[in-house]
């Protein structure tokens, strides 16, 4: 048992913790992960054909109990095809339920969103080693082929224990009637490495999109429509493969601690790193964030650095008002609050400017989630309003200082962060959610003071939902203009140079930044 468990191969590790390496029945061995270069270096070196053994027992006669991170990981991958559960809060469920330690929930997690992330090109592959059309196949035997093939084609795992084991929670799980195709399926998968599948799947493919559709597991749809927004924000196109390939890599869990309220001490002393990008955060060295004091109590939180950002420009625009531009005696609104993230570190700022600050949520138990978010601000600087954000404008008529409208959206800009979304929306969730959009900025627009400032923002850099809603709802108005976004995150960031502006709206990715892809328009009232 000498091997230590780093995840994934080729295409990223999806998880925190560790996957196998060892040699134990379940393909898993003990110690701590390795840099993703060892991992991908030794995980392709591991996992070459030729190097394959597997036992001559028949299915029948192999593992006929699940193992429990596996286990953990098609229940995942069950409820998110069945139930159009969310990867990311069914899984802590399921890890607590089957009892995994810090070492399986790593493995389960890493199982569980590589296959999701690897859908589409697990599927090309296994089109070519099942002998009817997938969609025929009893989906659970679909999603047992799916972790099987993540497991032999990304995972440091032994082709022996990937293969024993799928095979084992078939039998325990589907039932042993599956068990034997599942076996003969996954021993042709595993003929071939990734990079050879990959060969054999595009060698003869000339379509770009197809080629990165397949390559970089995103639907041909999102291919094009990530194309479409780097070209919208001022980027070249060439970048597509670099994008794609951020969304495929485990995003790194960020830490802010609220201004004046919290502290990032413990979990700089616990390992984690000081943020690069802005004040006051940190990446953290993964594991239970609730040993953190400060993240129990609230006054430490887990946000991207790109949300952080985006709020931080907000609060940060020189009104120009004499009595706002340091925010004394402002009125701020959080639009479109829930779940409470950025309303959180606007609380603190609003706290420490001498300001207040009205977060609106309309769906009544993501208002609650405001409100547990904020419970680290003092109460006396913000209300929780439940309501529709569209009403606001005529209800609450020039009242605010400054408005952050962050819409509902596609997501497209935070793929790496739910594993399943980018295979469940659809090109219509672009054009069904622009109305929303329109109308929440022009009550936005409404509720703001002249003098005021509007702060537009999506994670998605899709043009659809950033750049023309805010020149459809800008046009034929002499009495808003835009201000420099690029140059406002600048100051906001510690480099002091982000290249994330472009015609004054700004936009951050992934592949550049390591943020979520958000979207930054401000917007001012002329006074
Ligand atoms: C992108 S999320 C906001 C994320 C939040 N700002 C944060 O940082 O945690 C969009 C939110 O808009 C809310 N929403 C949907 N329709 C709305 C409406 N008509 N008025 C206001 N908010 C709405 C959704 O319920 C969702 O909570």
């Amino acid at each position: 048992m000498s091997e230590s468990g780093g995840n994934a191969g080729g295409r990223g590790g999806s998880g925190s913790g560790a996957a196998g390496g060892g040699q134990n029945n379940s393909g898993r061995g003990k110690g701590g992960p390795r840099d993703s270069s060892q991992r991908n270096a030794q995980g392709r070196e591991r996992n070459r054909p030729s190097q394959r053994s597997f036992t001559e027992n028949a299915p029948a006669q192999r593992t006929r109990r699940a193992d429990p991170a596996r286990l953990v990981a098609f229940e995942v991958l069950r409820a998110v095809a069945a139930e159009d559960a969310y990867a990311n809060l069914v899984l802590p469920s399921r890890i607590r339920h089957h009892g995994l330690d810090k070492r399986d929930a790593g493995f389960a997690t890493e199982l569980s969103y590589g296959a999701l992330r690897g859908q589409g090109t697990y599927d090309a592959i296994l089109a070519r080693c099942v002998d009817r059309p997938l969609d025929q196949l009893d989906p659970a035997i679909l999603d047992a082929l799916r972790i099987g093939t993540h497991q032999l084609l990304a995972m440091r795992v032994p082709a022996h224990a990937a293969l024993d084991q799928t095979v084992g929670l078939a039998r325990a799980v589907i039932g042993a009637g599956p068990s034997a195709l599942i076996n003969a399926v996954l021993r042709k998968v595993s003929a071939h490495t990734l990079e050879e599948w990959l060969e054999l799947l595009l060698s003869d493919e000339t379509d770009e999109t197809r080629i990165a559709s397949i390559r970089y597991a995103h639907p041909e749809w999102i291919v094009r429509a990530l194309r479409q927004s780097l070209v919208a924000h001022g980027r070249s196109v060439s970048e597509i493969n670099d994008l794609l390939d951020a969304d495929n890599a485990a995003p790194v869990v960020n830490l802010v601690a609220l201004p004046g309220l919290g502290s990032l001490d413990e979990a700089l002393e616990g390992g984690a790193t000081p943020g690069e990008l802005v004040e006051g955060s940190a990446l953290s060295s993964g594991g239970d964030l609730g040993r953190l004091a400060s993240v129990r109590e609230g006054s430490t939180r887990v946000q991207d650095v790109g949300s952080q950002l985006v709020a931080r420009a907000m609060a940060a625009v020189d009104l120009g008002t004499g009595t706002g531009s340091d925010g004394a005696g402002e009125r701020w609104l959080d639009l479109c609050a829930g779940p409470g993230g950025k309303a959180a570190l606007l609380g603190a700022l609003a706290r420490q400017q001498g300001a207040t600050l009205l977060a609106n949520e309309p769906a009544p138990h993501r208002a609650k989630l405001v409100r547990q978010a904020l419970a680290a601000v003092p109460h006396e600087i913000w209300h929780v309003r439940t309501g529709d954000g569209r009403e606001v404008g005529t209800e609450m008529a020039e009242s605010f200082d400054r408005v952050l409208v962050d819409a509902p959206c596609t997501g497209l800009g935070a793929l790496r962060r739910r594993p399943e979304s980018r295979w469940r929306r659809t090109p219509k969730d672009l054009t069904d959610l622009g109305p929303l959009q329109r109308e929440l900025l022009k009550s936005a627009l409404a509720a703001v003071k002249p003098g005021g400032v509007v702060a537009y923002v999506t994670c998605s850099p899709h043009p659809a939902e950033t750049t023309a809603v805010v020149s459809d709802v800008l046009r034929k108005r002499d009495d808003l203009e835009l201000i420099d976004a690029g140059a406002v995150l600048d100051g906001v960031s510690l480099t002091g140079h982000l290249d994330a502006g472009h015609e004054h709206t700004a936009q951050l990715w992934p592949h550049i930044h390591s943020t979520d892809a958000m979207f930054l328009a401000l917007i001012r009232k002329k006074a």
